[in-house]
Protein backbone atom coordinates (compact mmCIF):
# COMPACT_ATOMS: atom_id res chain seq x y z
CA UNK A 1 0.00 0.00 0.00
CA UNK A 2 1.53 3.02 -0.76
CA UNK A 3 1.80 6.11 1.46
CA UNK A 4 -0.48 8.88 0.60
CA UNK A 5 1.77 12.67 0.53
CA UNK A 6 -0.83 15.75 0.23
CA UNK A 7 0.45 18.33 -2.30
CA UNK A 8 1.75 20.57 0.73
CA UNK A 9 3.61 18.36 1.75
CA UNK A 10 5.57 17.45 -1.40
CA UNK A 11 5.56 21.02 -1.50
CA UNK A 12 6.92 21.75 1.80
CA UNK A 13 9.50 18.84 1.08
CA UNK A 14 10.85 20.49 -2.27
CA UNK A 15 11.66 23.63 -1.02
CA UNK A 16 13.16 21.89 2.54
CA UNK A 17 15.65 19.73 -0.09
CA UNK A 18 16.34 23.28 -2.44
CA UNK A 19 17.54 25.61 0.39
CA UNK A 20 20.97 25.33 2.00
CA UNK A 21 21.94 23.52 5.43
CA UNK A 22 24.58 23.35 7.41
CA UNK A 23 24.65 21.65 10.75
CA UNK A 24 27.02 23.36 13.03
CA UNK A 25 28.27 21.21 15.88
CA UNK A 26 30.61 21.53 18.72
CA UNK A 27 31.02 20.55 22.29
CA UNK A 28 29.03 22.40 25.25
CA UNK A 29 30.37 26.15 25.48
CA UNK A 30 32.68 25.52 22.19
CA UNK A 31 31.41 28.83 20.76
CA UNK A 32 28.66 27.60 18.88
CA UNK A 33 25.67 29.97 19.80
CA UNK A 34 28.38 33.02 19.16
CA UNK A 35 29.77 32.13 16.00
CA UNK A 36 26.32 31.17 14.10
CA UNK A 37 24.85 35.14 15.29
CA UNK A 38 28.10 36.25 13.28
CA UNK A 39 27.48 33.98 10.55
CA UNK A 40 23.55 35.21 10.59
CA UNK A 41 25.08 39.21 10.56
CA UNK A 42 26.96 38.84 7.65
CA UNK A 43 24.98 35.94 5.13
CA UNK A 44 20.98 36.36 6.64
CA UNK A 45 21.28 32.80 7.19
CA UNK A 46 18.29 31.66 9.82
CA UNK A 47 19.65 30.40 13.02
CA UNK A 48 18.07 27.52 14.63
CA UNK A 49 19.23 26.11 17.98
CA UNK A 50 18.20 22.81 18.77
CA UNK A 51 18.61 23.39 22.76
CA UNK A 52 16.64 27.15 22.42
CA UNK A 53 13.75 25.22 20.65
CA UNK A 54 13.87 22.53 23.63
CA UNK A 55 14.28 25.60 26.64
CA UNK A 56 11.37 27.19 25.03
CA UNK A 57 9.33 24.23 24.93
CA UNK A 58 10.19 23.67 28.55
CA UNK A 59 9.14 27.51 29.07
CA UNK A 60 5.95 26.79 27.80
CA UNK A 61 4.68 24.44 30.53
CA UNK A 62 3.32 21.96 27.80
CA UNK A 63 2.90 18.34 28.32
CA UNK A 64 5.99 17.84 26.02
CA UNK A 65 7.81 20.83 28.00
CA UNK A 66 7.45 18.70 31.45
CA UNK A 67 8.49 15.39 30.13
CA UNK A 68 12.18 16.73 28.67
CA UNK A 69 12.64 19.07 31.56
CA UNK A 70 14.50 16.96 33.78
CA UNK A 71 16.87 15.16 31.06
CA UNK A 72 18.22 18.41 30.16
CA UNK A 73 19.13 19.62 33.47
CA UNK A 74 20.73 16.67 33.71
CA UNK A 75 22.56 17.13 31.00
CA UNK A 76 20.87 13.90 28.97
CA UNK A 77 19.68 13.64 25.12
CA UNK A 78 16.04 14.47 24.81
CA UNK A 79 14.26 11.78 22.29
CA UNK A 80 15.09 12.43 18.69
CA UNK A 81 11.53 12.15 17.85
CA UNK A 82 10.95 15.69 19.84
CA UNK A 83 14.01 17.33 18.85
CA UNK A 84 13.11 17.10 14.95
CA UNK A 85 9.36 17.76 15.06
CA UNK A 86 10.54 21.33 17.08
CA UNK A 87 13.08 21.39 14.44
CA UNK A 88 10.55 20.90 11.18
CA UNK A 89 8.50 23.10 12.36
CA UNK A 90 11.06 25.86 13.15
CA UNK A 91 12.30 25.67 9.74
CA UNK A 92 8.77 25.43 7.76
CA UNK A 93 7.95 28.46 9.44
CA UNK A 94 10.86 30.38 7.71
CA UNK A 95 10.97 28.12 4.55
CA UNK A 96 9.49 30.83 2.05
CA UNK A 97 11.90 33.95 3.55
CA UNK A 98 15.27 32.41 4.68
CA UNK A 99 18.53 31.93 2.75
CA UNK A 100 19.52 29.22 4.66
CA UNK A 101 19.51 27.27 7.85
CA UNK A 102 22.10 27.16 10.89
CA UNK A 103 21.23 24.19 12.57
CA UNK A 104 22.89 24.67 16.33
CA UNK A 105 23.77 21.70 18.00
CA UNK A 106 22.26 19.11 15.96
CA UNK A 107 23.14 16.34 15.58
CA UNK A 108 23.68 15.24 18.64
CA UNK A 109 24.36 11.24 17.26
CA UNK A 110 23.98 9.87 14.02
CA UNK A 111 20.65 8.48 14.23
CA UNK A 112 19.45 11.84 14.72
CA UNK A 113 21.40 13.09 11.81
CA UNK A 114 19.96 10.09 9.62
CA UNK A 115 16.43 10.76 11.29
CA UNK A 116 16.75 14.65 10.08
CA UNK A 117 17.61 13.31 6.22
CA UNK A 118 14.60 11.09 6.13
CA UNK A 119 12.47 13.78 7.25
CA UNK A 120 13.67 17.32 6.40
CA UNK A 121 16.79 16.91 3.99
CA UNK A 122 20.87 15.95 4.12
CA UNK A 123 22.78 18.65 5.18
CA UNK A 124 25.24 20.70 2.40
CA UNK A 125 27.93 20.84 5.12
CA UNK A 126 28.52 19.82 8.86
CA UNK A 127 30.30 22.63 10.45
CA UNK A 128 32.28 21.48 13.55
CA UNK A 129 33.82 23.86 16.08
CA UNK A 130 36.36 22.20 18.05
CA UNK A 131 38.44 23.05 21.21
CA UNK A 132 39.71 21.60 24.44
CA UNK A 133 37.37 19.87 27.28
CA UNK A 134 39.11 22.63 29.28
CA UNK A 135 38.74 25.63 27.26
CA UNK A 136 34.95 24.65 26.89
CA UNK A 137 34.66 24.01 30.59
CA UNK A 138 35.87 27.60 31.79
CA UNK A 139 33.75 29.34 28.91
CA UNK A 140 30.65 28.08 30.29
CA UNK A 141 31.88 28.83 33.98
CA UNK A 142 32.33 32.57 32.61
CA UNK A 143 28.92 32.51 30.71
CA UNK A 144 27.40 30.94 34.04
CA UNK A 145 27.99 33.66 35.80
CA UNK A 146 25.31 36.16 33.49
CA UNK A 147 22.97 33.16 32.52
CA UNK A 148 19.95 31.48 33.48
CA UNK A 149 20.27 28.33 32.29
CA UNK A 150 19.72 25.38 34.23
CA UNK A 151 22.11 23.85 33.18
CA UNK A 152 25.03 26.39 33.34
CA UNK A 153 27.08 24.49 36.77
CA UNK A 154 29.52 22.49 37.14
CA UNK A 155 27.68 19.25 37.70
CA UNK A 156 25.84 19.33 34.25
CA UNK A 157 28.84 20.46 32.82
CA UNK A 158 30.60 17.40 33.68
CA UNK A 159 27.68 15.45 32.38
CA UNK A 160 27.15 17.69 28.86
CA UNK A 161 31.16 17.25 28.30
CA UNK A 162 30.36 13.00 28.65
CA UNK A 163 27.13 12.97 26.38
CA UNK A 164 29.59 14.53 23.85
CA UNK A 165 32.65 12.97 23.92
CA UNK A 166 30.86 9.73 24.06
CA UNK A 167 28.90 10.82 20.74
CA UNK A 168 30.73 12.81 18.93
CA UNK A 169 33.58 10.77 17.53
CA UNK A 170 30.97 8.58 15.32
CA UNK A 171 29.42 11.28 13.97
CA UNK A 172 32.71 13.07 12.90
CA UNK A 173 33.93 10.17 11.39
CA UNK A 174 30.06 9.60 9.60
CA UNK A 175 30.41 12.73 7.97
CA UNK A 176 34.08 12.79 7.25
CA UNK A 177 33.34 9.67 4.87
CA UNK A 178 30.70 11.35 3.00
CA UNK A 179 33.03 14.44 2.16
CA UNK A 180 30.75 16.99 4.26
CA UNK A 181 32.79 17.63 7.69
CA UNK A 182 34.67 21.22 8.02
CA UNK A 183 36.19 21.55 10.95
CA UNK A 184 37.23 24.87 12.14
CA UNK A 185 39.67 24.91 15.53
CA UNK A 186 38.02 27.70 18.11
CA UNK A 187 41.00 28.13 21.01
CA UNK A 188 41.64 31.50 19.60
CA UNK A 189 39.29 35.10 19.55
CA UNK A 190 35.72 34.72 18.17
CA UNK A 191 36.41 36.60 15.59
CA UNK A 192 39.67 34.81 13.94
CA UNK A 193 37.24 31.74 14.41
CA UNK A 194 34.67 33.31 12.38
CA UNK A 195 37.02 34.24 9.76
CA UNK A 196 37.76 30.36 9.06
CA UNK A 197 33.96 29.80 9.59
CA UNK A 198 33.58 32.51 6.61
CA UNK A 199 36.18 30.86 4.80
CA UNK A 200 33.97 27.14 4.89
CA UNK A 201 30.55 29.25 3.75
CA UNK A 202 31.70 31.16 1.24
CA UNK A 203 32.72 27.76 -0.88
CA UNK A 204 28.81 26.79 -0.83
CA UNK A 205 27.16 29.95 -1.81
N1 LIG B 1 37.67 33.25 23.58
C1 LIG B 1 36.56 32.87 22.98
N2 LIG B 1 35.40 32.81 23.68
C2 LIG B 1 34.29 32.40 23.05
C3 LIG B 1 34.33 32.00 21.68
N3 LIG B 1 33.08 31.61 21.32
C4 LIG B 1 32.32 31.74 22.41
N4 LIG B 1 33.02 32.22 23.45
C5 LIG B 1 32.49 32.45 24.80
O1 LIG B 1 32.16 31.17 25.33
C6 LIG B 1 30.84 31.14 25.91
C7 LIG B 1 29.99 30.04 25.29
O2 LIG B 1 29.72 30.38 23.96
P1 LIG B 1 28.37 29.92 23.24
O3 LIG B 1 28.39 30.54 21.89
O4 LIG B 1 27.21 30.15 24.12
O5 LIG B 1 28.67 28.36 23.11
P2 LIG B 1 27.76 27.17 22.60
O6 LIG B 1 28.63 26.24 21.85
O7 LIG B 1 26.56 27.71 21.89
O8 LIG B 1 27.36 26.54 23.95
P3 LIG B 1 26.13 25.58 24.31
O9 LIG B 1 24.86 26.29 23.93
O10 LIG B 1 26.27 25.39 25.77
O11 LIG B 1 26.33 24.34 23.54
C8 LIG B 1 30.25 32.52 25.72
O12 LIG B 1 30.23 33.17 26.95
C9 LIG B 1 31.16 33.21 24.70
O13 LIG B 1 31.35 34.56 25.02
C10 LIG B 1 35.59 32.08 20.96
O14 LIG B 1 35.70 31.75 19.78
N5 LIG B 1 36.65 32.52 21.68
O1 LIG C 1 19.48 17.68 19.69
C1 LIG C 1 19.49 17.99 20.89
C2 LIG C 1 19.92 19.25 21.35
C3 LIG C 1 19.90 19.55 22.69
N1 LIG C 1 19.46 18.62 23.58
C4 LIG C 1 19.36 18.93 25.02
O2 LIG C 1 19.48 20.32 25.23
C5 LIG C 1 20.56 20.59 26.13
C6 LIG C 1 21.19 21.93 25.80
O3 LIG C 1 21.66 21.93 24.48
P1 LIG C 1 22.60 23.08 23.93
O4 LIG C 1 22.97 22.74 22.53
O5 LIG C 1 21.99 24.42 24.16
O6 LIG C 1 23.82 23.05 24.91
P2 LIG C 1 25.01 22.08 25.25
O7 LIG C 1 24.53 20.94 26.06
O8 LIG C 1 25.65 21.67 23.97
O9 LIG C 1 25.85 22.98 26.06
C7 LIG C 1 21.47 19.39 26.02
O10 LIG C 1 22.30 19.21 27.13
C8 LIG C 1 20.44 18.26 25.86
O11 LIG C 1 19.86 17.90 27.07
C9 LIG C 1 19.06 17.37 23.14
O12 LIG C 1 18.71 16.52 23.95
N2 LIG C 1 19.09 17.08 21.82
MG1 LIG D 1 24.45 27.38 22.30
Amino acid sequence: MGICVSSDEKAEREKLKKTKIIFVIGGPGSGKGTQCEKIVAKYGFTHLSTGDLLRAEVASNSPTGSQIKDIMQNGYLVPLEIVLKLLRNAMLQKINTCKGFLIDGYPREIKQGLEFEKMIAPPTIVLIITCSADTMKQRIMKRAATSSRADDNEATIVNRLETYFRSTDPIIAYYEKRGLLRKVPAEGDADVVFNECCKVIDIIL
